[in-house]
Parts: structure tokens; sequence; C-alpha cells
């Protein structure tokens, strides 16, 4: 058996497609929506994915706005940007690009943003109206995989999930997707504490691997017909994507998600979601 693909890339474009109407609609009553990004220091990887995302708006029709700060800038210097962005009514929704540089306190700057504004999903309000079942922008990445399984037809209703990885963006809060009614999946949370993982990957219909370490889903850890999601971006000697999952899990999953091409064009997708939803929620307010 050969898995089939979970594609990330042509997914993200048919999202981005509806999204496209989404903001005729708002141009028509007067509202653009804006995507603002703070890129702080010259990380030649940061700065792909802060482009990456100004492309994707610029596609759909958002209009960006893109403040940059040296390496060697002081948490006041990057406050006083994040304070004009929560002030600026052309910015609808923003990002501060992560990492920050040593020594930033990166927690007192994301709770800085104005919460109507934050378009990752991952400011502590967002977080908390998450787990509140109340509406709000939702972390991309979690969103992103929960939409490429919905898309592809994959059953979520009554699956076991394993997540593996307890990081913020990803493994702590995709259980609070998974677990909604309305998603309705049973998730086991996995991480380096955990005394037997091969015992609990092979209990899943589903395998969320965002432990960031190269090839730790193996063939053998994978239950037959199961869909894998494969999140790690780790990289090897060339500089070329290592994944979380072997290659050989591909003869043995029902469902694989291709590393590129799979979880990160989808991110890519539903943080733009984030910025559209936010100026609906702005311009229903204003009326
Ligand atoms: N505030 C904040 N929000 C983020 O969402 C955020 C962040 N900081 N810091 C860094 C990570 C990383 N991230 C990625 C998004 C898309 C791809 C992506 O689209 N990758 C492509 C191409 C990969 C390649 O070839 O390099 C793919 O998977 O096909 C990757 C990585 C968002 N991040």
């Amino acid at each position: 058996m050969t898995a089939q693909i979970l594609d990330g890339k042509a997914t993200a474009a048919a999202i981005k497609s509806e999204l496209t109407e989404r903001v005729t609609a708002l141009k028509a009553q007067g509202v653009t929506p804006g995507l603002g990004t703070i890129l702080v220091g010259d990380d030649p990887g940061s700065r792909w994915y802060v482009n990456g995302k100004h492309r994707d708006c610029a596609e759909v029709g958002i209009a960006s706005i893109q403040r940059e700060l040296p390496a060697t800038a002081t948490q006041e210097e990057i406050e006083a940007v994040v304070r004009e962005l929560n002030d600026d009514p052309a910015c609808t929704g923003y990002i501060v690009q992560l990492p920050l540089p040593k020594g930033i306190d990166t927690n007192r700057v994301l709770e800085l943003m104005d919460p109507a504004k934050d378009a990752d999903g991952l400011h502590p309000m967002s977080l908390g109206r998450l787990v509140l079942n109340q509406t709000g922008p939702l972390p991309c990445t979690p969103n992103g995989i929960v939409e490429l399984l919905r898309r592809h037809g994959v059953e979520i209703n009554g699956a076991h999930v394993v997540v593996v990885g307890r990081g913020i963006t990803v493994g702590r809060s995709i259980g609070l997707l998974l677990t909604r009614r309305s998603e309705n999946a049973t998730v086991t949370l996995c991480h380096t504490g955990t005394r037997d993982l091969p015992a609990q990957l092979r209990q899943a219909d589903i395998i969320v691997a965002a432990a960031g370490v190269p090839h730790l889903v193996k063939p053998e850890d994978v239950k037959p017909g199961a869909a894998v999601l494969d999140v790690g971006v780790s990289r090897d000697e060339n500089g070329k994507i290592v994944g979380d999952v072997h290659p050989g899990v591909r003869e043995v999953a029902g469902w694989l998600s291709p590393n590129p091409g799979g979880v990160g064009p989808m991110t890519r997708a539903l943080l733009v979601q984030n910025v559209v939803e936010a100026a609906e929620r702005a311009a229903a307010a204003a009326r």
C-alpha cells in the first residue's frame, strides 16, 4: 500500500482562492484588510518566511505593512513598533516573527499586541478563547492540519490522534481544536518524557509529528492505513528539509502529508484566513 498524499500546496491554493472572494466583499464595504509583519534581525530563514506571507497576502488582495528592526533592537524599540501597529487602522492583523533575538522578553512583546489583530492565533487572549470555546483567531498550523484532513475526507470524528511534541505553536494547542465537539477526536499528547512512544503511535488513527526530531516516526510504529502529518522541519548538511517522519512510512500509512508541500503551505493559508476574519469582525463591529 502506498499512502495517498495530503496535498498542502493544492489545498492552500484552494483556500486562498476562496479568501480572495471574501476580500473582494470586504473591499466593496470599504474595508481593505492589511497584514503587518514585524521582523527583528537578519536571519535569512525568517526573512524568507515573512516574504512568503506577504506574497500570499498580495495573491488574495490583502495590503502589506512591513516593519524591520536590526538584531540590536531593544525591548522598548520593539514594543514601540507593536504599539504603532496596534494603532494603525490600515493594519487589520499582524504577526511578530519568532524567534526574537536573545535577551528580548518575547511574552511581554506578544502580550502587548491588540488581541483583535492577532494573526497567528497565539496571543494569550486567543489561546484563552480557544479553551473557552469562544470565536477568535485559531493557531495557524493546528487549524491548517484540521483543514487538510477535512478537505481530503479523512475521518476525524471518533479518531484517536497521537500528537508528538509539546511546543506552543502545534503540540500544546492542536488537542484543543481536535477535541471540540465539532471535531470530536480523542487526543494523546506525547513528548520526550513519554515512556514508550512506539506503543502510543501504534494506537493512532492519525499521527501529528511535531517534535522536530528527524525521522522520529518509523514505518513499524504506524498502524496500516493511518493518516500521518509531518510537521517537523529540520535541515540536513545540505540545507534540505528533513521531517519527523521516516520515508518508509509511505508504504504503511493510508495518508501522508509531504514535507515540504504539506503543513507549511497550510499554515500560511490559515494565517491569511485569520487576517480576513479579523477584518470581517472589525467591519461587522463598525456597522
Ligand atoms: N510569529 C510567527 N508565526 C509563524 O507562523 C512562524 C514564525 N513566527 N516563525 C517561524 C515559523 C515557521 N513557519 C513556516 C511557515 C510556512 C512554511 C512553508 O510554507 N514551507 C514550505 C516551503 C519549505 C522550504 O522549502 O523551505 C513547505 O513546507 O512546503 C514553513 C515554515 C511559520 N512560522
